[in-house]
């Protein structure tokens, strides 16, 4: 299996080495050059199996032999082994054809966690074969940066930076980030947004000097290996629900784009998914793209769902990729129009490509309030702010196939914005539950490339 960049000329790589660089050398991310196709019998056999088995069906054709069979089935079974539900991944009815996929029953409580948790073992596996130490640098409107905290602390081999928006992450989120006590975590403060973090974070890969000298990686959905692990429970849920027999579609709480085009990905090797909606909050440039043609940075306002505050979605250059049917040139000239004037327009095969593959919708902040205390009412479950944008957006979709909601943050994790929905505050789980006695380091840098490469390089172990 080889991987392409998105811009078309950077080096061609195997899996290995596209999970160990991040952002390619032109700018781009990497894709597989082709998708691998499961068939309508090899997808039935999945129905009903353990959760770490259909990862290991689904990732292995990804991964060509850079992992043997036992190396990858031990990264699957100690990535999944920390999750607090047997399901991992389960499924749960709140009205006819409407269903919601739990992704939080992870170490910190999101679905992150499902692909941190697995690259996290991969890395360490392909580190050690190669006498490699890395310095990973994220940028995380607050679940990307606890995700990776915990999968990678404490190891020898790697420093990790989690780059945050001051101000703008949730207590637990940060307290999260900002309590780990191993020397080679750091989490940094940023004065500005998300986008800024990831901003520097991608100029970060583009100053080779520095990217070379620190042996920088990324855990952001820059990397691949963060979209392929979550393939897997789009094939865990539709089969579940009658998949490959009967299509189901989803709807996918959205910011940085990676979640819904793994959904995309499910469904290029073969699994029937009628619809992939996109949900945003009331950021909702990627549902003005998708209903104008415009893809057009405003402002970023801050909301109940902050982990959804974004404007400039990485992974949507790789919708755009696959959409222009693999033209790394054309899709180098729209991300230097966004770099450079906020915006760019969708050229028109590019556009029709993506509106046959994406549905989409927008949630106001009055909505998601509503929509959480109604389905506490009737269901009796509780819904972060972001799987509520999701859920009220997948209500105008609903349709003879079944409709599944990903619920991508527990509650507990926003819990203002839930009291304020239900009048019930959301207890932490049992696990976590002296988090707010836990004391915190971190550090506070303004949003400037060179300042935060020199932090970066003051901190690093040597
Ligand atoms: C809780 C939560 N929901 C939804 C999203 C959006 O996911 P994506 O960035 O993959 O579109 C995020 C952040 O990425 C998140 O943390
Ligand atoms: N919402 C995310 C933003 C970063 O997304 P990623 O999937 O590219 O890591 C977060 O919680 O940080």
């Amino acid at each position: 299996m080889r991987y392409v960049s998105t811009r078309g000329t950077a080096p061609i790589l195997g899996f290995e080495d596209a999970l160990l660089t991040g952002l390619a050398r032109d700018g781009g991310l990497y894709v597989p050059q082709s998708v691998p196709h499961m068939d309508a019998h090899e997808i039935a056999a999945l129905a009903g199996l353990p959760y770490e088995e259909v990862a290991f069906q689904v990732i292995r054709p990804f991964i060509g032999d850079d992992f043997s069979e036992d190396e990858l089935r031990g990264a699957i079974s100690r990535a999944y082994s920390v999750f607090a539900h047997p399901a991992r991944a389960p499924l749960v009815q709140v009205a006819p054809q409407h269903f919601v996929l739990e992704l939080f029953h992870g170490p910190t409580l999101a679905f992150k966690d499902f692909a941190m948790q697995l690259i996290g073992q991969l890395f360490q596996i392909a580190m050690k074969k190669r006498g490699e130490r890395v310095t990973i640098v994220g940028a995380t409107s607050g679940d990307t940066g606890s995700a990776a905290i915990e999968a990678f602390r404490g190891l020898d081999n790697v420093d990790i930076f989690i780059l945050y928006p001051h101000g703008r992450v949730s207590e637990v989120q940060r307290r999260q980030m900002t309590t780990p006590p191993e020397a080679n975590v750091h989490a940094v403060a940023v004065d500005g947004h998300f986008d800024d973090c990831q901003a520097l974070v991608k100029d970060m890969f583009n100053d080779f000097d520095f990217r070379d000298s620190v042996g920088l990686s990324a855990v952001n959905s820059i990397n691949w290996g963060r979209v392929l692990a979550q393939v897997v429970y789009y094939f865990t849920a539709a089969t579940a629900l009658g998949a490959p027999h009967r299509e189901v579609a989803f709807t996918v709480p959205t910011g940085n784009f990676g979640d819904i085009f793994a959904g995309d990905i499910a469904r290029r090797m073969g699994l029937p998914i009628r619809e992939l909606v996109i949900a945003t909050n009331r950021n909702d440039i990627l549902h003005r793209a998708m209903t104008t043609g415009s893809y057009s940075v405003e402002g970023v306002a801050p909301t109940m769902s902050p982990s959804m505050d974004i404007q400039v979605s990485s992974n949507f250059e790789r919708a755009l990729y696959l959409a222009s049917g693999g033209d790394g040139e054309v899709v180098k000239g729209l991300m230097e129009d966004l770099k450079g004037q906020g915006s760019f327009s969708i050229p028109q095969g590019i556009m029709e490509g993506l509106q046959e593959r994406y549905a989409s919708g927008r949630c106001s902040e009055e909505e998601t309030l509503e929509t959480i205390a109604r389905l506490h009412a009737t269901t009796g479950m509780t819904l972060c702010p972001h799987s509520a944008v999701g859920a009220r957006v997948a209500e105008d979709h609903v349709s003879d196939v079944p409709m599944v909601t990903l619920a991508t943050a527990h509650p507990a994790k926003f819990p203002d914005a839930v009291e304020e929905a239900t009048q019930e505050r959301p207890p932490l789980p049992h696990r976590m539950a002296d988090l707010y006695d836990r004391p915190e380091r971190v550090e506070r840098c303004a949003g400037d490339l060179q300042a935060i490469e020199t932090l970066i390089k003051e901190r690093r172990a040597a």
